[in-house]
């Protein structure tokens, strides 16, 4: 499967082109980055540490998505937005990695996706999260919102710049899927000053941000003399790069369509 990896001299980038070249199946076919950028013309494997790899990258779209399969994309909201119309006209696989999107974002994403494009879109493509996901469906419909209360907390390194973490939010959405409440209804992502007691069935955040903490996990779920605490570490970025090109070779052939990670790892 040929795959373009956008944001190429990014930190997700630059895992991507590495794990590509590891992976049976899949090959580089471009690597793309902002116009201007300083990484423009370098080659992307010696970017991202692997040595020459034959593919410079570029800010040249359309040459980047002519022969393409599909397109990997951990970016920025919009950037993943314009490539999602893109992936519609060309009926290309997507995945989209980034997080931080508006739901006006999310809804024009699945427009995207209705209009042609293959998008499998994850605010974490590990395993292991989309696993604690499931779990913690599980535990929040188990132990109901008289009993126990449920707070998602995050930290990552100090360059992240969306808040709470797709990963924080993604968890959210199962646990309040677990209580059948919509996330929107119950979440509380801000607490500052006299703020009253907490309010049942409620969902709150917490975000941390410092040093190079690649992501860290814990929901919560707190009851009166006891705490559960399902947590997840995530120690190298390889573990996104994995899920996302398995998702790509997943959803090669696939309709279009929106896809979870759920789905490409049949834990739906
Ligand atoms: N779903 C998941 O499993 C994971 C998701 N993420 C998400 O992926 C995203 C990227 O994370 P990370 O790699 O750490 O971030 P980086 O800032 O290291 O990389 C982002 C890349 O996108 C490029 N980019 C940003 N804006 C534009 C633009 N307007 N045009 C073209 N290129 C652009 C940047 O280019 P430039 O440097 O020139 O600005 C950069 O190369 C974030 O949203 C993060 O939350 C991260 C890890 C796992
Ligand atoms: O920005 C990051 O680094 C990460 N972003 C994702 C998120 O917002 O949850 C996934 C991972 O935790 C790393």
């Amino acid at each position: 499967m040929k795959l373009v990896v956008l944001g190429a001299a990014g930190r997700m980038g630059r895992t991507l082109v590495k794990v590509i070249a590891e992976t049976e199946g899949a090959s580089l076919h471009a690597a793309l980055a902002r116009e201007g950028s300083a990484s423009i013309g370098a080659d992307a494997g010696i970017i991202a540490g692997i040595g020459a790899s034959d593919v410079a990258i570029s800010s040249d779209v359309d040459r980047a998505l002519q022969g393409a399969d599909g397109i990997v994309d951990f970016t920025a909201p919009a950037i993943s937005l314009a490539f999602a119309e893109k992936a519609a006209e060309r009926r290309l696989v997507h995945v989209i990695g980034t997080t931080g999107f508006q739901a006006e974002q999310d809804s024009a994403i699945a427009s995207a996706a209705k209009a042609g494009a293959t998008i499998v879109k994850s605010g974490n493509m590990s395993l292991g999260v989309n696993l604690l996901a499931v779990l913690v469906e599980q535990a929040a419909e188990a132990l109901g919102p008289d009993t126990f209360d449920i707070e998602v907390l995050e930290m990552h390194h100090r360059h992240k710049v969306d808040a709470p973490s797709g990963t924080a939010l993604l968890l959210g959405a199962a646990a309040a899927k677990g209580r059948g409440v919509a996330l929107e209804d119950a979440a509380v992502k801000v607490r500052d000053g006299i703020t009253g007691a907490r309010e049942a069935g409620t969902i709150g955040f917490a975000t941390l941000r410092g040093g190079s903490v690649v992501g860290e996990h814990s929901v919560i779920l707190a009851g009166e003399g006891e705490r559960i605490n399902l947590s997840h570490a995530a120690g190298d970025r390889a573990i996104f790069a994995r899920g996302a090109v398995k998702a790509a070779l997943w959803a090669g052939g696939k309709p279009a369509g929106l896809y979870s990670m759920r789905d490409v790892l049949g834990l739906s």
